[in-house]
């Protein structure tokens, strides 16, 4: 390991050495959890037409004005067709909500407030009209050509609904970056597997995966190798011609078998930075580069800490994000004894971050319900306002 630096110097390291990625077009019904590159602009004005919002009669507000209480029936507006209109302004047309307001017409009367006898609509004497009751009109919400969704959304449901009503079936968004997800270790074996007593199953592919494919963050690929020289060269190789940016996990601390640092040390030299004054996470290192290396120091709570804390922002980074954690008061006393700042497991509920610190870096079992991890500099009171990363 090289002399510890700060969390923040980490940070701006890995923010500052890691590519932005390009734009592509994909369809839109892939895009969703993705980064807009290009606006989602209005293809025509919004709404298109007068749009009727209330089932009823259409009629001409100055009929009413003037008194008119009874209206024969002269038609049907249906949604979907084109619009009709209204010959006698004395007469009325029963409309449908969605459809076009008939020419003539500048008021709607719902359903609920007529009575139609022998193909008369009644008004009821309570009967609330004005010009342009009911009435959507043309153009109210948007001009054509005028931004929907900027560039740098994110798309979700309101924004998908937005892109199909334009007929932007392809979108421009920010590319995903490759990842080759490197995991180690001769005592991890696959999770559908029985581990001898000496063995155990392997998590971290999973737990990573979750949260960068969760995110949209990346396009994850898994292998996995062995302690040895020669494997981890091999892996790391190939990814190094195919993959934006390799993560691995395990063996950079200062075991006999931990090769990562060695192996990289031969292949690119010394990393930007080996080691972090934090708890858990401390063995970080990082080779920035054409295809840029994040070793993750191996133990579990140790992974899903640096995931938060510097993965998932440097990715968000990648697609163009000013990312920053938002900030909330911790909802109880955490005691902390460590001699560096601590990336804590937490549960972000009611406005609050709940702490639940693991026993050790080990102690996964104790991030179930965690959603995240809050900075702690030292033991902090409630109220303490820190910054909370979500994993
Ligand atoms: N002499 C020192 N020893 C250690 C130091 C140190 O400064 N001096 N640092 C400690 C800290 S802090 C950490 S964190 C760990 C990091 O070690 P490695 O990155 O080399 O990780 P490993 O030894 O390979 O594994 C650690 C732990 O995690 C388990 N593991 C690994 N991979 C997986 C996986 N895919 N799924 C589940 N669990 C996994 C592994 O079995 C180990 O128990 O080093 C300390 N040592
Ligand atoms: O820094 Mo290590 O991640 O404490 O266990």
């Amino acid at each position: 390991m090289q002399p510890l630096i700060s969390i923040h110097e980490a940070e701006k390291h890995l923010l500052s050495k890691l590519p932005t990625m390009g734009s592509e077009e994909i369809d839109a019904d892939q895009a969703l959890g993705r980064r807009l590159a290009v606006a989602i602009t209005a293809d025509r004005a919004i709404p298109p037409y007068h749009r009727v919002m209330m089932d009823g009669i259409a009629i001409a507000y100055d009929s009413f004005a003037s008194g008119l209480r009874e209206f024969a029936i002269a038609g049907t507006q249906a949604a979907g067709q084109a619009p009709i209109s209204l010959k006698n302004p004395e007469t009325c047309l029963e409309v449908m909500t969605g459809a076009v307001l008939p020419e003539g017409c500048d008021c709607v009367i719902k359903v609920e407030d007529i009575r139609v006898e022998n193909g008369i609509a009644h008004l009821s004497p309570t009967c609330p009209a004005q010009a342009g009751q009911h009435i959507h009109p043309m153009g109210s919400d948007s001009d054509t050509g005028a931004v929907l969704v900027p560039v740098g959304a994110i798309i979700g449901a309101p924004e998908a609904a937005i892109a199909a009503s334009v007929g932007q079936t392809e979108l421009s968004v920010f590319k995903l970056p490759k990842i080759l997800l490197i995991t180690t270790g001769d005592e991890v074996i696959p999770p559908a597997e029985s581990p001898q007593p000496h063995q155990i199953r392997r998590s971290h592919a999973p737990a990573i995966g979750a949260s960068i494919t969760g995110h949209r963050l990346g396009c994850l690929e898994n292998i996995h190798v062995p302690d040895t020289l020669d494997a981890l060269n091999a892996a790391l190789q190939q990814g190094m011609e195919t993959a934006d940016l390799i993560l691995l996990t395990g063996g950079i601390s200062m075991g006999k078998f931990d090769y990562v640092a060695p192996v990289m040390k031969a292949l690119v030299g010394d990393p930007l930075f080996h080691g972090i004054a934090q708890r858990p996470g401390k063995p970080l290192a990082f080779w920035p580069g054409e295809t840029p290396v994040i070793a993750l120091p191996g133990n579990p709570v140790s992974v899903m800490a640096c995931m938060a804390r510097y993965i998932l922002p440097a990715l968000r980074n990648m697609r163009g994000e000013s990312w920053q954690p938002s900030t909330y008061p911790l909802a109880k006393d955490v005691r902390w004894n460590a001699p560096f700042p601590g990336l804590v497991a937490s549960q972000l509920a009611g406005n609050s971050v709940h702490a639940q610190p693991p026993r050790n870096s080990g102690d996964y079992t104790a991030l179930a319900g965690a959603s995240g991890i809050c900075e702690l500099a030292a033991t902090s009171p409630a109220g303490t306002l820190v910054h909370y990363y979500p994993w």
